[in-house]
This record gives structure tokens, sequence and C-alpha cells, in this order.
């Protein structure tokens, strides 16, 4: 059987236009399955890095808020995500991390929505983050937060419903959602979407302009290979730019920051989603890591990503003996992200699996108590890896994993 499947992954890898891709990552005979967690490092990173470091901040100094692009990097890099998130030039910006920016978009479209509306939609399963900063915001601008099941939202929003927050593709089950749909109903509900893709920028299309998407937020360290901590970015629609009114009004969202005015008034476009001064060497190593992207259409990457995951579900369930797991991704491509989520059938079996696999080179992470995760990040993940990772999985849930 083993042999079947690995001569297929063979195949696939030889007509996969992607395939040289990986080269430009630093990777070793490890399977990495995490990228949905931390992505790969360019290889061209580090001498950019040692560049910035030398030049930028060695000799030129001060100099290098102007001369080297320090201080416009935030929009420049929000327009070089743009692409990739279906969104036209000028209205995202890079810095602070995700958590920052829901905050200021929740709080933002609150103060965008029509008067009187008073409530909040979150999603319950959301990643914490997004939860507890929602129930903040709600607390802080006067609003009643509601947790609802993003299939459940249609159904809840009506005239009370002022902003909902939801998240592109489920961090736990791999879910993707239905930013489309799920727009449109918030819309005829009158209210503000606001979609945080952490999960899904870099691994699919999302199309914010085309789909009329009010706000987005998103981090860079995953599918876009930013590095550990790097910025999120902050997308507010062209419409609604004029009228943003940020809840962190630092001094480089003002429209003449070096006026140092006691009074706020706000820049135009995506500079109005700044804060304080930009995290500059993470941003430019961030900037380095988005070449990788050039000329390569983020729809190929979805493709790739769906083969990888269905090829992955397939050896899991040649390889994996019956009734050990069950996968929590949906079957259906519509419904899934580029992730794929196996509940332990016996939770205490989960962590050990875990620590067995990363133990033998396929480096997945645990979600507790009971899911084993894998991202397939389709720049540098091929299908001898997706391979090797199930066979691996395999035989690890077949031995004895008490002392792993
Ligand atoms: C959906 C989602 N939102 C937000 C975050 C994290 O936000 P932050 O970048 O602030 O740590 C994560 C993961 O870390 C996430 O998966
Ligand atoms: N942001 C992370 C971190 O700083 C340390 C470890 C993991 C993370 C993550 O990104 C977790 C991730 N959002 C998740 O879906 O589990």
């Amino acid at each position: 059987m083993s042999e079947t499947f690995a001569a297929r992954a063979a195949a696939l890898d030889a007509a996969d236009e992607l395939g040289d891709l990986r080269k430009l990552f630093t990777l070793d005979d490890t399977v990495y399955l995490d990228g949905n967690s931390l992505g790969a490092l360019p290889r061209h990173v580090p001498a950019r890095m040692q560049e910035v470091l030398t030049r930028e901040w060695g000799e030129l100094r001060i100099r290098s808020w102007d001369e080297s692009g320090w201080w416009t990097a935030p929009e420049r890099i929000g327009d070089r995500i743009a692409p990739l998130v279906g969104a036209a030039a000028g209205q995202i910006v890079v810095g602070d991390s995700t958590s920052v920016n829901v905050f200021k978009a929740v709080v933002a479209a609150s103060r965008l929505a029509p008067e009187g509306r008073d409530e909040i939609l979150v999603d319950a399963t959301t990643f914490p983050t997004d939860g507890y900063i929602a129930e903040s915001a709600a607390r802080m601008t006067g609003h009643r937060l509601v947790p609802v099941a993003p299939a459940d939202v249609p159904g809840a929003v009506g005239p009370r419903t002022a902003v909902v927050l939801l998240n592109h593709v489920d961090f736990r089950t791999g879910r993707l959602h239905d930013l489309p749909g799920l727009t449109a109903a918030v819309h005829a509900a009158g209210g503000l979407a606001v979609w945080d893709l952490c999960h899904s920028a870099g691994a699919l299309p999302v199309g914010l302009d085309a789909h009329g998407v009010d706000l987005a937020v998103g981090c860079t360290y995953k599918y876009l290979n930013g590095g550990p901590g790097s910025p999120a970015y902050l997308y507010v629609a062209e419409r609604h730019q004029a009228a943003f009114d940020s809840p962190l009004p630092g001094w480089t969202s003002h429209a003449d920051p070096f006026a140092m005015a006691p009074g706020y008034a706000p820049a135009d476009g995506s500079v109005r989603g700044r804060v304080g001064t930009p995290d500059i060497l993470s941003m430019l190593a961030l900037e380095a890591a988005l070449d990788v992207w050039d000329g390569v259409p983020v729809e190929a990457v979805r493709a790739k990503s769906l083969a990888l995951t269905d090829f992955f579900l397939e050896c899991v369930g040649a390889y994996v003996p019956e009734g050990v797991v069950v996968s929590v991704t949906p079957g259906a491509h519509g419904e899934r992200g580029s992730q794929v989520s196996l509940r332990c059938v016996d939770a205490a079996v989960a962590e050990p699996a875990m620590r067995a696999l990363i133990a033998r080179g396929v480096v997945g992470d645990l979600r507790r108590p009971d899911v084993l995760r894998f991202g397939f990040t389709p720049l540098y993940v091929g299908f001898a890896d997706v391979e090797r990772a199930a066979r691996v999985l395999g035989e690890v849930v077949s031995g004895p994993l008490g002392g792993a």
C-alpha cells in the first residue's frame, strides 16, 4: 500500500507547478505542517535583515526613516498584502498584533454602524483573543456581546446588530466559513462585517473587495511567512475610510505627525489605522518574506492546498487504523481551509501521538484536549511530505504511545 501512495505522491510532486518554490525556504528533512502557526523562513530574509541592520540602522541611523522608506513601510507593505486578499491598494496598513487590530476594527466598526444598534455578534468558536477583545470592546462601547456560531449568523442578525466579528477559517477545525454569504447577511440586516483572516490569507482567495467586506484583520506569521511576532494588518474598505474613527488614534495616524500638535486630526486613507512607531525590524523581515509571492497566483495556491489536504485525508484513511482518529475538517472543498484536524477518539492518545510524530520528524501541533492539527502551506509542502506524515501517524498510533 505504501508503495502505491508513495508512487502517487511522486507523480503529484513531479506535476506540481509550485514545487520549485520550496527551494526559496530554509527547510530540512522535517515534514513541516505547522505553517498555520509559524511559517517557514524564506532563505533570502537573513541577508536582507543583515543589510537592514548594518546599513539602514548601523550607518544611516535616523536618516533611514526617510531614505530607507521606514516611515511609509506600514502602507507600502499593506499594498503588498492587498492582492493576496483581494483588496485594491490603499486599504491595508500593517502594524501591531492581530489582537490590537481586532480592537481597532470592532470599536471603529461599532462607530460606523447606524445609530441605536446595541449588539456586537462574535463567532462563538473563535480563536480566544478575538472573543476576549470583542467582549472588552462591547463593554467599553455599551454594546451587548452575542456569541453566535458562524452558520447561525443569518438567523441571528437583525435591527439591533451593529457589528459581526467572524473568522474566515476556524483555527481548531480548519472549517472555511462562507465569507461572501455571511457578509451579505450582515449587510442585509444593516450591520458591518469584520473578518479575521489569520488562517486564510496566503492559503486561499479571500476577495475582500469583491465581497464588500467592511473591515478585516489578519496576522502575517502563518501562511505569509513573516516570522515570529511579525506585524498584523488592518483592512478598512475605502468607502469607510473617511468616517473611520480609530479608538487608538496614535500620533503616526495623524495627518501631520511631525507637527506634534496637541489636537488630533486623522490622516486620510489606510494611514488612519496606524497607532505608534512601526516595528521596523519585523516589518522589513515581512516585506522581504513577501517576495516569495512574486508571480504566484493565490488561485494556484488554493488548488494545490486542496489537493494536499485531499491526499492527506485519503492517506490517513488508508494508513491509520479505523476508529482511532476522526477528521473534524469538512470534506467539502468549499468548507475547508488549508489544514486538517484529526480528533483522537481516545483523547489520552493525542498528546503522546503528537510528541511521537514530532520526534519522528513530522511537525504538526496539538490543540487540547484531543485535536491533532496539520497545516499545509502549498508554497513549501509537497505530496511526499503528505504521504510520509500520514504513514508515520499510522505507525505512531499503532504502536505503544504511553512512553513516547
Ligand atoms: C484567528 C486568530 N486570531 C488571532 C490570533 C492571534 O493574534 P495575535 O497576533 O494578536 O497573537 C490567532 C493566532 O495566534 C488566530 O489564530
Ligand atoms: N501566535 C502564536 C504564538 O505567538 C505562539 C504559538 C502559537 C501561535 C499561534 O499563532 C497559534 C495559532 N493562532 C493557532 O491557531 O493555534
